[in-house]
């Protein structure tokens, strides 16, 4: 199953060149308007190469991220991706073949340690909740460390006794580099107030060094205005007063979490877009939805692909477009407003309403 370089438009005489990783499930149909919106946006055109990963490949051949691949794409401007991975505990993959296999190695191996997911209220918008005020903050998820390393092992499998771990880790290098982008951005920010989330009280290792660094970094700002939340009690706020949020800085586990939340109340999955950033730009970095790959609806295009339109705008925006980006957002924003309640349309007919606006 070669990887064949496929041109989505004429290449320009500086072609950034962009991997493409539709993924399962709805990845390919979300991507493909992602594409669309991009090539309709961008000042620049893209010199795209598609790679076929995910379970299909791995069903036909077993193989889930060859090393000469990964070199290849590490050799790319940027990387879009759709979404990976089958059914919730899916029989016929084994657990986090793909997650962990493909998704989480892309992040660690690209070194993207800045999970950057951006949660905004759009005007018109309907949200869940009654009252749910100006919302408009962005997580800065720690990216490559926590529970997420696979660092942990099972015993005595399928006993009465068997024991499982899956250790968080956390390193003084790791955890000081995240929170001083998180400092960087609440200082660009009309706000200037960065949120640590973590669980201090109970994870006193991870917690204590999380909150350490978040104090002395934080000495360093004295414009932003600090704060600390337990993640249950953010969870509460998340839903009483969301507008409180301004930038959150938090782990790798917590921040997956905390996000699909957010997701929820701004307006659903389907709109949150999220950045894997190598702030040191020394990888590309990789642009996807938050969300996964929606079994339960794939293949039946009705995926809203706007969480993917707008991963495309984050990814413009990385790569110095930013106007590019902004327009891409204006567009988004102007279809959300006219989005008439209890109408659904094709995941190709969102994509197309938003590339006509631009
Ligand atoms: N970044 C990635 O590639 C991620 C992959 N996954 C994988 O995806 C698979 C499914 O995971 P789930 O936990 O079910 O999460 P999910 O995000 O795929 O789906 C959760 C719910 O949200 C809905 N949904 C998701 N995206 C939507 C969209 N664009 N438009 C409308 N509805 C949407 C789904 O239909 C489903 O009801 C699993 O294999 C999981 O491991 C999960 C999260 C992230
Ligand atoms: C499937 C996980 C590895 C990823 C995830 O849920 C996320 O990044 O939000
Ligand atoms: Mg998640």
């Amino acid at each position: 199953m070669p990887d064949t370089p496929q041109t989505v438009s004429p290449p320009s005489v500086a072609s950034p060149t962009l991997a493409v990783i539709p993924g399962d499930g709805i990845g390919p149909e979300v991507t493909a308007e992602a594409l669309k919106v991009l090539e309709v946006a961008s000042p620049v055109t893209f010199e795209s190469t598609r790679y076929d990963l995910g379970a299909e490949r791995y069903l036909a051949t077993g193989e889930v991220l060859p090393d000469s691949v990964l070199a290849e794409i590490r050799e790319h401007d940027a990387i879009l991706l759709g979404a990976v991975g089958g059914k919730p505990n899916d029989p016929n993959l084994p657990p986090g073949i793909l997650e962990r296999g493909l998704l989480l190695r892309l992040r660690f191996e690209l070194d993207h340690y800045v999970n950057l997911r951006p949660s905004r209220l759009f005007p018109g918008t309907a949200s869940p909740l009654a009252a749910p005020g100006d919302i408009d903050f962005v997580v800065v998820r720690e990216g490559t460390e926590g529970p997420y390393t696979g660092n942990g092992g099972a015993l005595r499998v399928g006993t009465p006794a068997e024991i499982a771990t899956e250790v968080s880790v956390n390193t003084a290098y790791g955890v000081e580099r995240v929170i001083r982008d998180a400092f960087d951005r609440a200082e660009k920010r009309p706000r200037k107030k960065l949120t640590l989330v973590h669980k201090t009280n109970v994870l006193t290792n991870a917690g204590s060094l999380w909150w350490r660094l978040f104090q002395s970094v934080g000495a360093e700002h004295p414009d932003v205005t600090t704060d600390y939340i337990h993640i249950d009690a953010a969870m509460i706020f998340m839903v009483t007063d969301p507008a409180r949020f301004d930038v959150i800085v938090t782990d790798n586990l917590f921040g997956d979490i905390v996000t699909d939340l957010a997701a929820a109340i701004t307006g659903g999955i389907g709109l949150a877009a999220s950045g894997n950033v190598n702030p040191d730009r020394t990888t590309p970095s990789m642009f996807e939805p938050v969300h996964g790959s929606a079994p339960d609806i794939a293949g039946q295009q009705k995926a809203d692909p706007t969480a993917a339109i707008l991963s495309g705008a984050l990814l413009l925006d990385h790569l110095g477009h930013a106007d590019a980006a902004a327009a891409i957002e204006t567009a988004v924003l102007a279809d959300l407003s006219e989005r008439a309640p209890g109408t659904s349309r094709r995941t190709s007919e969102v994509g197309d309403a938003i590339a006509a606006r631009l």
